[in-house]
C-alpha cells in the first residue's frame, strides 16, 4: 500500500523545522520518514538540517531530476528529493517541510496528501525570526512581509489543511501532531 505525504507548512520562523526534529523519532516508530531538503542556502547557514548547494548545482540536479518538487522563495531554490516517491511506493509515510505558495502543486503531484500549516502568533513570530539570527533584519522583515500574504487566506481557500498553533511549548505541538497523524491514515 502506498503511503501518504504530510506536507507541512507555515511562515518561515513558525518551527517546522523543529517540529520536524522534534517528532522525527516519535514519527520513525509510526513508519513516518522525515527528509532532507535541498536548499541553496550556504553550508554556514544555522538552523535547518538541509543539503546546502549552489544554485548550478541545484539547476544540475533538478535537470537530472533529483527533485520531487522543487519551489524558489525568500530568494532561495528549494528541492525536495525524488526518494520520497520511492518511499511512498514502499509503503512509508513521509513528513516533508513546504511552501505555502506550493500547495496546490504538491496536491496535484499527491492528491491524497495531509496539509498541516504551523501557526504562531505574529510578535511572537519575529521575536522567533529574531532570536534564531539567521537571516538579516531585512531578510527578517521581507519574510513577514511574505507571511501577510498568506495570512487568513490559506484556511479559507483550503478547507482540508490542518491548522496547528505552536505559540506554545514544542513538546505540546510534537503532541498535537502526533495525535492529528493518529487519527488520518498517515502515521496511524
Ligand atoms: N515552540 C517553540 N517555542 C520556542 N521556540 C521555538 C518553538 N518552535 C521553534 N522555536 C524556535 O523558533 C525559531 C524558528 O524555528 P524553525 O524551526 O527554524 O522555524 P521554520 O523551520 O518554520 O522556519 C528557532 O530558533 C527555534 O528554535
Ligand atoms: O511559500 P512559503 O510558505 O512562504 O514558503 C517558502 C519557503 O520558505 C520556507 O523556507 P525557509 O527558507 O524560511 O526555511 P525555514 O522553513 O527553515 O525557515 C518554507 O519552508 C519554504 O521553503
Amino acid at each position: 500500500m502506498a503511503g501518504r505525504l504530510i506536507y507541512l507548512i507555515g511562515p518561515s520562523g513558525s518551527g517546522k523545522d523543529s517540529l520536524m526534529d522534534a517528532a522525527r523519532d516519535t514519527l520513525a516508530e509510526r513508519n513516518c520518514r522525515v527528509v532532507r531538503r535541498v536548499i541553496t542556502r550556504s553550508a554556514e547557514a544555522v538552523g535547518e538540517a538541509a543539503q546546502a548547494v549552489d544554485v548550478e548545482q541545484f539547476e544540475h540536479m533538478r535537470e537530472h531530476g533529483a527533485f520531487a518538487l522543487n519551489w524558489q522563495a525568500n530568494g532561495l531554490h528549494y528541492g525536495i528529493p525524488i526518494v520520497i516517491d520511492q518511499w511512498l511506493l514502499e509503503g512509508h509515510d513521509v513528513l516533508i517541510n513546504g511552501s505555502r505558495a506550493h500547495l496546490e502543486r504538491a496536491q496535484r503531484r499527491y492528491p491524497n496528501l495531509l496539509a498541516v500549516l504551523l501557526t504562531v502568533d505574529l510578535d511572537v513570530l519575529r521575536q522567533r525570526l529574531l532570536a534564531r539570527g539567521r537571516e538579516s533584519l531585512p531578510e527578517i522583515e521581507a519574510r513577514l512581509e511574505r507571511n501577510q500574504q498568506f495570512a487568513g487566506n490559506l484556511l479559507a481557500s483550503h478547507p482540508g489543511v490542518h491548522a496547528l498553533d505552536n505559540s506554545g511549548a514544542l513538546e505540546q505541538t510534537v503532541a498535537a501532531l502526533v495525535l492529528h497523524l493518529q487519527k488520518h491514515p498517515a502515521c496511524a
